[in-house]
């Protein structure tokens, strides 16, 4: 048992907002606002309204801060049998379940209220679709019985430009589900290539990842190959006149980039290369919707 003092010390380093913080996964749902962002620009030629804006941005990361505590809550037990996750939270019970499941609740409850009324009905609906494919069908789901967990997860994860767009527009245009094709062909080699760095403690874990499934060098491929259906859609908002040439040639670059890594991933045998092309596709899919951002802009003034 920790006695007074050790006690005192770890709430006053790690205080209990700080756990609840980390409940909503701010990083990845930060870069998921930005996509957020850019479909809410590209959706209109000018700037796109910012009541809408600010509204949507809020609703919407509270929801997927809400889905993410779900995450957090449905794989406690997963979590706590691998050493990258071992130390959330709810893993090592410095929050409670209940503490968990009613704080995801408040979120997602606030944030598709938040929607329906000050954005519109359709964003609501798309958002809590996102929510309860992520939080249930992947997290409680997917990922516990199959290899494929992530490919037909990510649609979840790839909405949030799509619902940027409807936020703005209260439509589902074409373009727009374009975006959401980037971002579900990319999910593939952003996470399996850390599948493949953390493969030992997913096996241990019983989670069927694909390179635990089907073996290292299969996985290698598939990032490889999913690579390159990533490169082909981004080719598409060019090829169909939604963006311009500053997309295409900054696009090209980034592209040169991740093929590179992947590459790598594919025919390289050092064991921190998947490590990094994993964050190197963190970089990749930020500064490619920034370069939708800067392309829409640009064109509007010249
Ligand atoms: C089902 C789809 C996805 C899966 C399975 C997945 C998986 C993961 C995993 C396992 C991590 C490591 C998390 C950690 O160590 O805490 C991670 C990190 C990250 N992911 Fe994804 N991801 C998905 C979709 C996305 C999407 C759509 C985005 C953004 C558009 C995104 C952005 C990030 C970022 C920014 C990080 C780094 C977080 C940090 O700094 O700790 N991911 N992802
Ligand atoms: C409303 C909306 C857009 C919802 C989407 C919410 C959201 C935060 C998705 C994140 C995707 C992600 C990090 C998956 C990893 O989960 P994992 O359980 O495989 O990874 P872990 O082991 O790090 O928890």
């Amino acid at each position: 048992m920790r006695n007074s003092s050790e006690t005192h010390a770890r709430h006053w380093l790690n205080p209990v907002w700080r756990d609840y913080w980390e409940l909503g996964k701010p990083r990845v749902v930060l870069v998921m606002l930005v996509c957020v962002l850019v479909g809410m620009a590209l959706a209109v030629p000018g700037l796109p309204p910012l009541d809408k804006v600010l509204a949507g941005l809020v609703g919407i990361g509270l929801a997927s801060m809400g889905a993410a505590a779900f995450n957090h809550l449905l794989d406690r037990r997963l979590d706590r049998l691998m050493l990258r996750t071992a130390s959330r939270p709810v893993a090592e019970g410095r929050l409670g379940s209940l503490q968990a499941g009613l704080y995801a609740s408040l979120l997602s409850v606030a944030g598709i209220t938040l929607l329906w009324w000050e954005v519109n009905p359709l964003t609501a609906w798309l958002t809590l679709a996102s929510l309860l494919g992520y939080a249930l069908v992947y997290t409680a789901f997917l990922k516990r019985v199959t290899p494929q967990n992530i490919t037909i997860g990510g649609l979840a994860g790839a909405a949030p430009p799509l619902l940027g767009w409807v936020a703005v527009t209260g439509q589902i245009h074409p373009d727009a589900l374009l975006l959401v094709l980037i971002i579900f062909a990319w999910t593939p080699p952003h996470f399996w290539a850390l599948a493949i760095y953390k493969q030992d403690e997913y096996a241990r874990a019983g989670v069927p990842m694909l390179p635990v499934t089907h073996g290292e060098t299969f996985a290698r491929l598939q990032v490889w190959l999913y690579s390159w259906l990533t490169v082909a859609a981004t080719l598409l908002p060019f090829a169909t006149g939604m963006s311009g040439w500053l997309y295409l040639v900054g696009v090209v670059a980034l592209n040169l980039r991740f093929l590179q890594w992947n590459w790598r991933v594919w025919r390289g045998s050092d064991r921190q290369v998947p490590l990094a092309a994993f964050w190197f596709s963190i970089r990749y899919i930020l500064l490619l919707f920034l370069l939708l951002l800067a392309d829409h802009y640009v064109r509007l003034v010249f």
